[in-house]
């Protein structure tokens, strides 16, 4: 899996879903696996760091598959501490023994066998710059850690880095069609799952040590979905009523167009585009699963809805923008690794675009919602006020009450830029923008 994502640039998620599906593994073989997937990718350029002290020829040099073994094993040496180092080294020379010819397996046990020896000098020097010390301590690319240094200042961008290695919680979300919250948490205790209410959603449940809860009767019948909790304040924020006619514009997989639709008691139309067509029937799977009767997926390039539809004809929209994600690092660390500085910037001239075409078909009096999981001013903030500043009809409304509007009063600029390190919940940005005429 390592390998397949360093060398086809292959989603780790999506690699290890399928692999694990496979594979089926014990429950406690399979949780082993992800965390020996996730943290090898989080920590990549730690890794490497110390590997080249240990590996005479660099190991830029090595097979992709030795660089890979040998950065899974040090990954156990260094920040597992239930995994006795001898049966780390072992398996890696049997694997190497397994795949290779002598010369590799002698040379991992050789390397393994001396950061064994020097384990105490795995230390960083002191001295570095802010920066670097961050990247290197926290496993992020430099230019990442520099940029967020720049806008947030040198704590908060530690504190980023910090919680994007933390494994996140797992949040569901009731669907209130079919059962209240209080409902939900008392089935679930009943069934000895320990769970919580978010504090952040109304319809939010937190859960420890459910397991997949997307496994349970309850998912399957339509009474829960798994979202993260700062996902679900988006819907939150448009406020969608029943009888609405709501415009989802980038709705796959669903998650939000979903919650809208819970929100507005499955009463009204909410019309949920899709640019990728096998992505709208997940849209369709969702919509299915929950009973929701009001959601009508469409297929479609979003900056071609201005041209399908009449204008002024949404009571609310919500744009939940592409973005460059590094907001969920935690959840799909090899993103740190993979997105550039250039790619934020096409990102980010897309979103300006989406948002100016997208805002003709808001009614005056409508709101419209504009949601990215990701931080960084060049994709939020700076997207909303240049929207807010070539469109006079368009306006920030006072707040809409609840979780939503006490996060608005707190925050400083257009929108909420909920940071990784905040709640637990997911890096995000949403911005509730009125037509006022
Ligand atoms: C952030 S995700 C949406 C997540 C979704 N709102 C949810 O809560 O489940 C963005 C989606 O926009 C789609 N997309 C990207 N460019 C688009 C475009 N030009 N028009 C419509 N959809 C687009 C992507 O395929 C992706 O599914």
């Amino acid at each position: 899996m390592l390998t397949r994502v360093e060398e086809n640039k292959a989603y780790s998620n999506l690699q290890l879903n399928s692999a694990l599906q496979r594979a089926s593994l014990p429950r406690e073989d399979a949780g082993l696996a992800t965390e020996l997937v996730y943290g090898t990718i989080s920590r990549l350029n730690t890794l490497d760091y110390f590997l080249e002290r240990f590996v005479t020829k660099g190991i830029q040099k090595l097979q992709p598959w030795v660089r890979n073994l040998l950065r899974l094993s040090l990954y156990q040496l260094m920040y597992l501490d239930r995994i006795p180092p001898h049966a780390a080294v072992n398996e890696a020379v049997n694997l190497a023994k397994r795949r290779g010819h002598q010369g590799i397996s002698g040379m991992v046990n050789g390397v393994l066998r001396s950061v064994l020896r020097s384990k105490d000098e795995l230390v960083l020097p002191s001295g570095l710059p802010p920066a670097e010390r961050i990247a290197l301590e926290h496993s992020h690319p430099l230019w990442l850690v520099e940029r967020w240094i720049d806008e947030y200042g040198e704590g908060a961008a530690e504190a980023i880095c910090r919680a994007n290695n933390e494994p996140p919680a797992v949040s569901v979300r009731v669907n209130t069609t079919m059962i209240s919250r209080e409902g939900m948490l008392a089935e679930l205790e009943q069934a000895g799952v320990k769970a919580a209410p978010s504090a952040l959603s109304p319809e939010g449940i937190l859960v420890y040590g459910g397991g997949n809860m997307a496994l349970t009767d309850w998912y399957r019948d339509g009474q829960i979905s798994i979202q993260d909790e700062s996902s679900m304040l988006v819907a939150g924020a448009v406020a969608p009523e029943p009888g609405m006619r709501v415009l989802d514009c980038c709705a796959a997989p669903g998650g939000k167009t979903a919650h809208m639709a819970e929100l507005m008691k499955d009463r009204g139309e909410i019309v949920a585009n899709e640019l990728h067509e096998h992505k709208r029937k997940l849209i369709e799977a969702q919509a299915e699963r929950l009973g929701l009767g009001s959601i009508q997926a469409v297929t479609g390039d979003a900056l071609e809805l201005a041209r399908r539809y009449p204008a002024d004809s949404f009571d609310r929209i919500l744009l939940d923008a592409p973005c460059s994600g590094l907001g969920v690092i935690r959840r799909k660390p090899d993103l740190k690794w993979t997105k550039t500085p250039d790619d934020i910037g096409e990102i980010a001239a897309l979103q300006r675009k989406l948002l100016d075409s997208v805002s003709t078909l808001l009614r005056v009096g409508g709101i419209m919602v504009y949601s990215t999981c990701t931080i960084g001013r060049e994709e939020n903030e700076q997207v909303v006020r240049h929207f807010l500043d070539t469109h006079p009809g368009f306006g920030l409304p006072e707040d809409s009450g609840g979780t939503w509007g006490k996060l608005h009063s707190d925050a400083e600029g257009a929108g909420v830029q909920i940071m990784p390190q905040d709640y637990g919940s997911d890096g995000f940005y949403i911005a509730r923008i009125r037509r006022f005429f």
